[in-house]
């Protein structure tokens, strides 16, 4: 595969108590479609669509996991490898918005730190709304998360979401390849950082590995989430 050709994949995890609007998120995003039947989902389910971010090729991977407690067991080791994240809850639900930081946690556990959003779907029915517009903002603030109010049945605000996490992710992306650059050219001139340049090269043979297979890893992850030791703008010794 020449190297214009390579596109990046991304697996998003969608997850939040049942009933929510995870499925039907999924199902506006790839199919165009809204159904007003509920039908639990049991165990996980996925959905791809690809978009075009920054001029480049973008597959997203939507993985819908069972809102259920019954089902954490099996949806869990779905989240693995899971590069982005959708912590949904309800409008009218109010325990779905508590326990929006238990999902964040579970994804967590599983994965690490990963690109995440916070949404508050049924938007429509902000009528009924058992959810104050400042608790929601509050939570967010708390969590530093990004946070969009959507209404997949009014097809409101549902692509920004995904767009929003796959422009996240690439930047995170890029910055890594940027920070292994400015490594590469400083242990080119330091001989203390001998172990620590073959670990670096290591890391960007798997990355190419990765592009050939798209084995989906969580970005941070393999950076334990830790920024370079010189920051992102190289220096010369
Ligand atoms: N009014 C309104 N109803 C919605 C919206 N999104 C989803 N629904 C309805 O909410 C119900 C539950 O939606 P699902 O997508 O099945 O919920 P889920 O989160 O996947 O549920 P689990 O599979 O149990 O985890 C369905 O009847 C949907 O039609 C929305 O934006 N507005």
């Amino acid at each position: 595969m020449r190297e214009e050709e390579i596109e990046t994949a991304i697996k998003v995890v969608v997850v939040g108590n049942g009933a929510v609007g995870k499925s039907s998120m999924i199902q506006r995003y790839c199919k165009g479609i809204f159904t007003r039947d509920y039908k639990k989902t049991i165990g996980v389910d996925f959905l791809e669509r690809q978009i075009e971010v920054n001029d480049e090729d973008v597959r997203l991977m939507l993985w819908d996991t069972a809102g259920q407690e019954e089902f954490d067991a099996i949806t869990k080791a779905y989240y693995r490898g899971a590069q982005a994240c959708v912590l949904a809850f309800s409008t009218v639900d109010r325990d779905s918005f508590d326990a929006v930081e238990s999902w964040k946690r579970k994804v967590e556990d599983e994965v690490g730190t990963i690109a995440m959003v916070i949404v508050q779907n049924k938007i429509d029915l902000i009528d009924d709304a058992v959810v104050q517009p400042n608790e929601a903002e509050a939570l967010a603030k708390k969590l530093r998360l990004r946070f969009y109010r959507t209404s997949v049945k009014d097809n409101l605000n549902v692509d920004e979401v995904f767009r929003y996490l796959a422009e996240k992710y690439i930047d995170e992306m890029n910055s890594i390849v940027e920070e292994d650059n400015c490594q590469q050219k400083i242990i080119g001139s330091s001989g203390f950082l001998n172990n620590y340049s073959k670990e670096n090269s290591a890391r960007k043979n798997d990355r190419n590995r990765d592009r050939d297979t798209i084995i989906l890893q969580p970005s941070k992850r393999r950076t334990q989430g830790k920024k370079s030791l010189f920051g992102t703008r190289c220096s010369v010794l």
